[in-house]
């Protein structure tokens, strides 16, 4: 249960509906044991009537006829209860997977790159699903039986041992060994219930990955592989589910048969009272109406606690990511004015899952309003460069400064709002490509989107589709090909107007002459904002106030077209290789 504390301040925040629960709970108990008690009352009076105790008819009539009308009361009544017990406390279990979900949910937002690389999405999504309901579970049925238990254990014992004490004390003999073998079970079910989540987990992960690569394994005609493994994977899945259902299966006939045990002691020894005139036949039918009333209270026993236990490996599970502090920090409170200065210092940075080491010793500086490109080949550290300008990672040595302040003290909101990323491989959601584009800028206008696809060049494609800018992408919607993805990429970027640009080699599939295009819209909208562009063409780079080459992490080369065109090497050779190529095609 030390796992579990976590979610106590949620049954905090709803205690008035826990405790207004907790109180119908009790009362709707104690009206349902009002009927074995009716019953009971009910066979007295025909047992004295056969007797010659009560020999009006009538009378007996009438005792029945009141207690019919009792029992349908207590019955409306315990079934009005019952339906407000849930309402309240299963509310109450719903709220808190909403509350749970949604702080699982930011900790994931708030956690770096870093974490998302260690761990795979299956898991990440099968921890604010699976993992929540399973403690829902814990927060409301598990706790509204559990409280439906004890109340109705201690009310029945308390009615029993009131009309007859020796017989209660043996009916509830059993319950000890109960006890008992619950604990045990309960452990082995915990053990496996583990087990089965973490395969859950697996088979999630596997799933996800499937779908994400759908088209590589297709085209590698991998379906049969692929399905082969998941079909291993969910067989083992599948065994250690069954382990969990054995255990289960064996518990409830452990029920049933302690149950049956303490029903056989009461007409054994309630018989034997009776016979020896020191009960009524009415207390032997209300002792066995209270037994099985409470078979199915005892049965829920060892399904509670085995919720409890899942609950509280799911649970484990939470807190491990909740714990995590992201690496990331926003280490400022103030707001900062961001002009769009960069200089790096000596910056060397180090991915720590590879450990491989992209940037070594680099030293460049672009003026705000300026633009710098950067050019080198595939590895050679370019990207790193725009990640470590948006704070994605933290540098390892040397010196990033932003506006002459190092960049962890900048901050982080503020950092990030005044820049524009557009990534090397394009990321559009599954929504309409309106809102694809207005992502930065939600309160952007309709003109300013079409304004921004312009000038991006991507406006035409998007009014050749039928429903033009309401199109929907991804799963439910089309897929736009390479080069309109960028685009769309590059307007959500531009429509924010960011102090910031940063184009991570994002015009590779579009074709040159579009490329100047947008080239020379960007020009123009960019002028005063800090600008770098990402590309392995001179054409994207040739008219930046700055060029670096870079090569394996180091700057190899720095100046601009003209002093790198009069300059043996890299960049030259790049040049003429590409106009070759352009003469040539
Ligand atoms: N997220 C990451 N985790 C670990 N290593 C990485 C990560 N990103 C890049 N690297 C490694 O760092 C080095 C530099 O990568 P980077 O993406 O910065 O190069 P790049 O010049 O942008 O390459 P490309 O032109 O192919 O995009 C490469 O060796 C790469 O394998």
């Amino acid at each position: 249960m030390k796992e579990l504390k976590h979610i106590n301040k949620y049954f905090l925040k709803y205690k008035r509906k826990v405790i207004i629960g907790i109180l119908i709970t009790i009362v709707s108990k104690i009206f349902l044991l009002f009927t074995p008690e009716l019953i009971g009352s009910s066979i007295d009076v025909i047992d004295s009537f056969r007797k010659g105790i009560i020999t009006d008819v009538e009378v007996v009539k009438q005792e029945l006829l009141i207690n019919i009308i009792y029992i349908i009361g207590a019955a409306l009544i315990t079934g009005v209860l019952t339906f407000f017990m849930r309402q309240t406390i299963i509310n109450v279990s719903r709220y808190i997977e909403f509350d749970l979900k949604n702080e699982i949910y930011q900790q994931y937002q708030r956690l770096s790159l870093n974490f998302y690389k260690k761990n795979r999405t299956g898991d990440l999504m099968n921890r604010i699903s699976e993992d929540v309901n399973s403690v829902r579970m814990y927060a409301g049925p598990a706790i509204m039986y559990s409280i439906n238990t004890v109340t109705l254990f201690i009310i029945a014992i308390f009615f029993m041992y009131r009309q007859a004490p020796e017989l209660t004390l043996y009916t509830i003999i059993p319950l000890p060994i109960l006890s008992v073998i619950i604990y045990k079970l309960s452990k082995i079910i915990h053990k496996r219930s583990t087990i089965v989540q973490q395969y859950l987990s697996k088979l999630s992960s596997f799933t996800q990955e499937t779908f994400s690569g759908i088209a590589i394994i297709k085209s590698y005609g991998m379906e049969r592989q692929s399905a082969l493994s998941f079909d291993k994977l969910a067989s083992e899945s599948r065994e250690k589910q069954l382990d969990l259902v054995r255990i289960n299966a064996f518990f409830y006939p452990m029920m049933i048969l302690l149950i049956g045990l303490s029903n056989l002691i009461v007409i054994y020894v309630g018989g034997l009272q009776y016979m020896a005139g020191e009960i009524s036949l009415g207390v032997i039918t209300k002792f066995i109406i209270y037994v099985n009333m409470l078979t199915w209270p005892v049965a829920t026993v060892g399904w509670v606690t085995s919720i409890v236990q899942q609950a509280e490996a799911s649970q484990q599970r939470i807190n491990e990511f909740l714990k995590i502090s992201p690496e990331i920090k926003n280490n400022v409170s103030h707001h900062s004015h961001i002009k769009g200065d960069i200089v790096f210092k000596n910056v060397s940075f180090t991915y720590d899952d590879t450990n491989i080491q992209a940037l070594k010793d680099v030293s460049f500086s672009v003026k705000g309003g300026e633009t710098l490109a950067v050019i080198g080949k595939t590895g050679s550290g370019k990207s790193t460069i725009l990640d470590l300008i948006g704070r994605l990672y933290d540098i390892e040595a040397g010196a990033l400064l932003i506006d002459g302040i190092p960049i962890d003290q900048v901050n982080l909101v503020d950092l990030r709002d005044v820049i524009g990323y557009v990534p090397q491989e394009a990321f559009l959601f599954s929504d309409s490509i309106n809102n694809n584009i207005k992502f930065g800028k939600e309160d952007a206008t309709n003109e300013q989107v079409i304004q921004a696809a312009k000038n991006a060049q991507v406006h035409k494609n998007i009014m050749g589709f039928t429903k033009g800018y309401e199109t929907v992408l991804g799963e439910r919607g089309i897929t736009l090909s390479g080069g309109q993805k960028q685009r769309v990429s590059i307007a959500r970027a531009i429509i924010k107007e960011p102090q910031i640009l940063l184009f991570d080699d994002c015009l590779s599939a579009v074709d040159t002459e579009t490329e100047e295009k947008i080239l020379n819209n960007l020009k123009k909208l960019t002028v005063g904002k800090t600008t770098i562009i990402v590309s392995h063409r001179i054409s994207a780079a040739k008219n930046a106030d700055k060029i670096i080459i870079l090569d394996d992490g180091r700057i190899k080369q720095a100046g601009t077209h003209e002093t790198l065109l009069n300059t043996e090497g890299y960049y030259k050779n790049l040049y003429l290789k590409q106009l070759s190529e352009s003469e040539n095609s």
